[in-house]
């Protein structure tokens, strides 16, 4: 426990003696910077959330993971300039090991695969929703831990994994009464980028800090794009073949672009096809300017977003081919999302669409008098017993207080115990709905 008001003093041998003489200040009572409390009723809204993550997650037939929020900080360097590696929350622990707070979940997860090897049957279809960290310097204000729910298959190198991804992406919106029309999901797929950059011969050691630059194309000017591009050695005719192709929005363009034998358009077609056959095209729309800011996507990459445009991106993911090869681990085929639970609550609130999650309460029980605490401990344990949830009222109260309490729990019954009563083998019940008042046996409370 903190202690407040409290001088702490320790002395040799005697361990920590407090002195309650010397009035301090109030400690600060906020979180760290960037982080947050979930007091009461945030914490429902976030428990909300988090259940319809589990019961999509579940009807997909996923199994839930978990790994620590502490990690080798080696875990997440990465060479190619993201954002995510540059914020790193990282830092060196008392035994002077170099750890980090995980800014993802996906390199984690690549490493518990790695971990378990071949006692893993493949396919592997994991979810996890786990807090995510960086440091931020506070300028832009903005947080530096969120939630983020993460569905990963392991073992399928075909888009029927994307698809699948994507079929619990929509699930999701649908439960929360999203439709195609408040979100869109945009879908590419980085061997364009390849093929262009193949055409420049442009090498393939670049290709991933040129997808981190790319993706930076709407937040940044094109300068700047450009600046870091030739930083590359990039040179000026590829920026401009690059930034061409990412303004394709069909098929049928990039088949021109790329010819008839290429890889991103057969990938693309099948997974536009499988999007049929669930029912959610209308939901997807071919955007080769969708790129995605980590260093390890391959293939198919996308991101949902808000047809206003008013939101970043709500969630995004897509294949990762070689994440676990770069750890050192055997080439294995890999695709995942991320889903944060920032956006999509603020999405909720401009569509109307936040749930109404009151502390719900179907029973307080009061014993009048103080003999009578150990028989209304009965009466809550039979009630809880039979799955109601009880307010056992902790301390002798009055009246006005009880009723008090109960319309702030929004409860529906009250059940005292009084000693006439009591001496005869009732309780009085109070109603909170209709108000209707009764004597009724303990039996007569459940039925
Ligand atoms: O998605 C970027 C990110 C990573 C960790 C924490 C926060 Br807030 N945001």
């Amino acid at each position: 426990r903190g202690m407040v008001g409290g001088r702490v003093t320790t002395t040799a041998n005697e361990g920590i003696q407090t002195d309650s003489t010397t009035l301090t200040s109030l400690i600060s009572v906020d979180p760290p910077r960037g982080t947050r409390d979930f007091p009461p009723e945030d914490m429902r809204l976030r428990s909300w959330l988090f259940q319809h993550f589990r019961e999509v997650s579940r009807l997909f037939a996923f199994e839930e993971i978990d790994f620590p929020v502490l990690e080798s900080e080696e875990l997440f360097v990465r060479k190619a300039g993201e954002e995510i590696t540059q914020q790193l929350y990282n830092f060196e622990d008392k035994g002077g090991r170099r750890v980090a707070l995980r800014p993802e979940l996906t390199p984690s997860l690549a490493r518990l695969v790695l971990q378990k090897g071949k006692s893993l049957s493949l396919p592997l279809k994991w979810f996890a929703i786990g807090q995510c960290w960086r440091y931020e310097r506070m300028t832009r204000g903005r947080r530096r831990e969120h939630y983020q729910w993460n569905m990963d298959i392991i073992g399928i190198s075909g888009v029927e994994a994307e698809a699948e991804l994507l079929s619990a992406i929509v699930t999701f919106f649908t439960r929360l009464g999203i439709t195609a029309s408040d979100v869109g999901i945009k879908i590419s797929n980085r061997k364009v980028l390849q093929a262009v950059l193949a055409r420049y011969s442009i090498p393939d050691e670049s290709f991933a800090a040129v997808c981190v630059i790319v993706d930076k194309i709407e937040k940044l000017p094109r300068s700047e794009i450009e600046n870091e591009l030739a930083a590359l050695q990039v040179p000026s005719d590829a920026i401009d073949g690059i930034l061409q192709a990412l303004t394709l929005k069909s098929l049928d363009d990039l088949e021109d672009l790329l010819g008839a034998e290429s890889g991103a358009v057969a990938e693309l077609k099948q997974l536009f096809a499988l999007a049929d056959g669930y029912g959610f095209s209308d939901w997807l729309n071919f955007d080769a300017s969708v790129v995605r800011g980590l260093a390890y996507y391959t293939g198919t990459v996308f991101e949902a977003f808000d047809r206003e445009r008013k939101l970043r991106a709500i969630c995004g993911g897509g294949r990762y081919d070689q994440l676990l090869s770069t750890y050192g681990g055997a080439d294995t085929p890999a695709c995942g999302f991320g889903f944060g639970d920032a956006v999509i609550i603020e999405l909720l609130k401009e569509r109307k669409l936040m749930p109404e999650l009151g502390h719900v309460v179907d029973d307080v029980v009061l014993a009048l008098e103080d003999h009578l605490k150990a028989p209304a401990a009965m009466v809550a344990a039979h009630l809880r017993n039979a799955g109601r949830v009880v307010d056992l009222v902790l301390e002798t109260k009055r009246l006005k207080w009880v009723f008090k309490h109960t319309e702030r729990l929004h409860a529906k019954r009250l059940v005292l115990l009084g000693a006439t009563e009591w001496n005869r083998g009732t309780l009085r019940v109070k109603d909170l709905i209709t108000r209707e008042e009764s004597d009724v046996t303990l039996d007569d409370l459940l039925t």
